[in-house]
């Protein structure tokens, strides 16, 4: 039609769209955890035979791995939450660009594949849009343990007769570079000892996994771990662990809105650093047989935090905290350290008149009465959570596009919070 505008391409995609200002009441479940069930679906590529795993969440994450356990030649049958993965007839060992670019964790395939094939060609993933996110740390760790790394055409090849146990120290507590380190060294010769390690509880679900197919893991959850690699491992069986970044971003939907919220399965072990900072906050923090409930301040304190590995305040919750101290009575500095680039969540809260600064690593957020509604874009996946977040408790209507980033973390988030009561519903494309 002349002179018709063509509709951006945002209008063909999912969206959501939030009516705010309603108090969430109620209880809410705990999927598996995203960044469990990765590692632990690429450690089935570690033995030949069906693992299976349990409370796999509904996310594009997990489809994305299915796609590439099938790529190479795993069979992977999926019934509701549980995966039964045959390894017996893998063929390929290559982790193409166009799905390593959709999920950066697919750089966890590396492991497995060099330690039991002595091959892997894995994509780069690249940057995104948190921070630059080299996997160097990966691949020195793999050097030590004898493989031969090459990048060959945006990928990285690796070869190894056997690798063999090393004493690898990690510059960083990387989580993904430690989940691999200790995927290869559970096949390798010998002992591995992985220094400075990420001490995540997702290491300690994937320690656990190993040890049922066979390898000896001691340590994990501490900085220092110990393997002792195993000539052969077996399948496992296992029940992925809840997912503690889900159930801290419902502890802050329960508080920015005033609210009364049990988390059905949240582990406060896992939670410590949230629930100190929500409880410095204003909010009423009750441990239960079932989960955390949560009752909300009328309005919240100003709370700083300072990004660090666990047991430190976690990155991947920043943007999420930042959306509640937007309505605190105060002045908070929000200080991100673990990625260079975390932000990104800022321009769109300002937008629904959040008053926030900038300077280097650290935001200064000056909290406001009330936060307005307003058509904003998500552009991570935590970034997305905050703008949810924050559109439950503005003002008017709040529309997200780009939610296909909060799709890769989040299983059926509007469903779950329309059973708190939130107004909340997704556009479909
Ligand atoms: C699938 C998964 O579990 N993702 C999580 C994992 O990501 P991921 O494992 O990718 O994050 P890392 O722990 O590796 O990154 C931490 C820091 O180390 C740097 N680094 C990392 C590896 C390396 O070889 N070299 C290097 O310099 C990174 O750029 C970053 O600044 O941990 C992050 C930090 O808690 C979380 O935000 C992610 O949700
Ligand atoms: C950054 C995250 O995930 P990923 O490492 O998969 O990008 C996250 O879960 O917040």
């Amino acid at each position: 039609m002349p002179g018709a505008r063509r509709p951006t391409p945002d209008l063909f995609m999912d969206q959501i769209e939030i009516r705010g200002g309603q108090r969430l009441c109620g209880e809410i479940d705990v999927s598996g955890a995203k960044n469990a069930a990765l590692p632990l679906l690429f450690a089935t590529l570690l033995a030949s035979g069906e693992s299976r795993l349990d409370n796999v969440p509904r996310l594009r994450d997990c489809d994305t791995v299915e796609r590439l356990l099938a790529i190479f030649g795993a069979r992977v049958d999926r019934n509701n939450g549980t995966f039964r993965v045959d390894t017996r007839d893998l063929a390929s060992i290559e982790a193409p660009y166009e799905l390593v670019r959709t999920m950066r964790a697919s750089v966890l395939a590396l492991g497995p594949l060099t330690a039991r094939f002595g091959r892997a060609r894995v994509s780069l993933p690249g940057g995104c849009a948190i921070g630059a996110r080299p996997i160097d740390l990966h691949l020195k760790g793999l050097a030590a343990m004898g493989a031969e790394i090459d990048l060959d055409q945006g990928y990285v090849e690796t070869r190894a007769k056997r690798l063999v146990g090393a004493r690898i120290y990690l510059d960083l507590p990387t989580v993904t570079g430690t989940e691999n380190l200790m995927m290869a060294a559970a096949l390798a010769r010998g002992e591995t000892v992985l220094e400075n390690a990420a001490r995540e509880p997702e290491i300690v679900d994937l320690a656990e996994a190993l040890n049922k197919m066979g390898a000896l893991v001691e340590g994990a959850g501490s900085d220092t771990i110990h393997i002792q690699g195993a000539d052969d491992l077996a399948p496992y069986e296992h029940a992925t662990m809840p997912d503690r970044i889900e159930a801290g971003t419902f502890l802050v939907a329960g508080a920015i809105t005033g609210g009364d919220v049990l988390v059905r399965g949240a582990r406060p072990e896992h939670l410590e650093a949230l629930l100190a900072k929500l409880r410095e906050a204003g909010a009423r923090i009750t441990e239960e047989e079932s989960g955390i409930r949560v009752r909300g301040p009328k309005r919240p304190r100003p709370v700083s935090i300072v990004t660090s590995p666990h047991p430190g305040f976690p990155t991947d919750m920043q943007a999420q905290f930042m959306a509640l101290m937007c309505l605190a009575d105060g002045s908070s500095l929000i200080s991100e350290h673990v990625f260079e680039n975390r932000f990104m969540h800022v321009c769109e809260l300002q937008r629904m008149g959040a008053d926030i600064s900038i300077a280097g690593h650290t935001a200064t957020v000056r909290g406001v009465n009330a936060l307005k509604g307003a058509p904003v874009m998500a552009t991570d996946l935590r970034a997305s959570a905050s703008l949810v977040l924050a559109g439950l408790a503005a003002e008017g209507v709040t529309t997200i596009s780009r939610i296909y980033h909060l799709d890769r973390g989040y299983e059926h988030i509007e469903e779950k919070l329309a059973g708190l009561g939130a107004q909340i519903r997704r556009l479909r494309e």
